[in-house]
């Protein structure tokens, strides 16, 4: 029989993915308030007390809102490498061994800050992340569904002297009122490129939307997805069509997704046969990088060790890296849970 406290250490200790995470929800307040400070930017709040004090959300807009504030400060190609370079820090530190980043450009084009500066810092410290520790990682660009089709098509159109730093595209922001089907052409136009696909479905959408996002989009992955639970049709066919499901625990639970930890739907998503990941979304605004996440998930909702197996092998399993290096860590994933 596990413990809670030795089965929370077997999380903090096994190798671990990342599937979902928003660069600029990594922007931990000291960092901005330094980053501004260099930039001569102001910022609504005072102190880094105050800011953390504005964060409490009672659903997604209420974050973004605060989210597309705390990246304005963002102008350098340094800004985004020291961003980056903090974040990938924090979780090597947590035994991260591969990283799946979205980043979102035009939320910085918009404000004049051209792609290029964006993508070069981001992608330089994951560069050195490799070289340094060995950290695999796969960029994915997102789209901003608040925005119209023509300035997604204009984003991908700036991305074009990057396609090769760029793996796949995603879709993010609100959610309700912007379903997939709005995006149905560019990301054909991306599919045709040659890049991964995944899409924000069913995090506060309905299960239309995760539908869409299926039938219209062709995702390789959802994000979130936590809605796809209310359509027995629908969770069949993510299991035929071997969907991952990149679930967030804490950003649910600091959104308003889910009402209380002790009853977030990962458990049944397993038991359900979904392939089911943890991953911390924005960690920056949701209290919690990976371990955190796991710990929740062991402490409140009660995952046992077969479960917390099955979330990390499915975190391997359901990335983009290539099959030897999946291989390479899902035996010593196997070896530890052996021990
Ligand atoms: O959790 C999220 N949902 C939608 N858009 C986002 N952009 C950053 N984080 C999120
Ligand atoms: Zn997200």
């Amino acid at each position: 029989m596990d413990n809670t406290a030795s089965l929370v250490a077997l999380s903090q200790a096994m190798p671990k993915t990342e599937l979902h995470l928003h660069i600029e929800g990594t922007f931990e307040p000291e960092q901005m308030f330094a980053i501004a400070q260099r930039n001569q930017v102001a910022l609504k709040y005072d102190t880094v007390d105050a800011l953390k004090d504005a964060y409490q959300f009672t659903n997604l807009q209420d974050f973004l809102d605060l989210y597309y504030q705390g990246m304005s400060v963002l102008l350098h190609e340094a800004d985004f490498y020291d961003l980056t370079m903090a974040y990938l820090n924090k979780v090597h530190s947590e035994n991260v061994v591969h990283v799946e980043i979205f980043f979102d450009p035009q939320g910085h084009t918009e404000r004049g800050i051209p792609f290029d500066v964006q993508i070069k810092g981001i992608r330089r410290a994951l560069e050195d992340a490799k070289k340094q520790w060995g950290m695999t990682y796969q960029l994915i660009m997102s789209f901003l569904r608040h925005l119209s089709e023509d300035s997604a098509f204009q984003t991908l159109k700036e991305a074009t002297p990057f396609l090769d730093w760029i793996d796949g595209v995603g879709l993010d922001s609100s959610e309700v009122g912007h379903p997939p089907e709005k995006f149905a052409n560019v990301f054909k136009a991306c599919r045709d490129l040659g890049l991964k696909v995944t899409a924000h479905a069913g995090e506060e959408g309905p299960p239309d939307y995760v539908w869409q996002a299926l039938d219209l989009i062709h995702v390789d992955r959802i994000d979130h997805g936590n809605r796809a639970l209310e359509d027995e049709k629908l969770i069949a066919e993510i299991k035929h069509r071997e969907l991952t499901l990149t679930v967030c625990p804490l950003s649910n639970l600091k959104l308003c997704v889910v009402d209380d930890m002790n009853d977030h739907p990962i458990r049944k998503m397993l038991a359900l046969g979904l392939m089911a990941t943890v991953n911390s979304d924005d960690p920056a605004y949701f209290g919690g990088y990976m371990n955190d996440n796991y710990q929740a998930l062991i402490e409140q909702s009660k995952i046992n060790r077969n479960e917390l197996y099955q979330l990390a092998k499915n975190g391997i399993t359901g990335s983009w890296m290539d099959e030897a290096t999946k291989r390479i860590h899902l035996d010593t994933l196997t070896h530890l849970f052996q021990a």
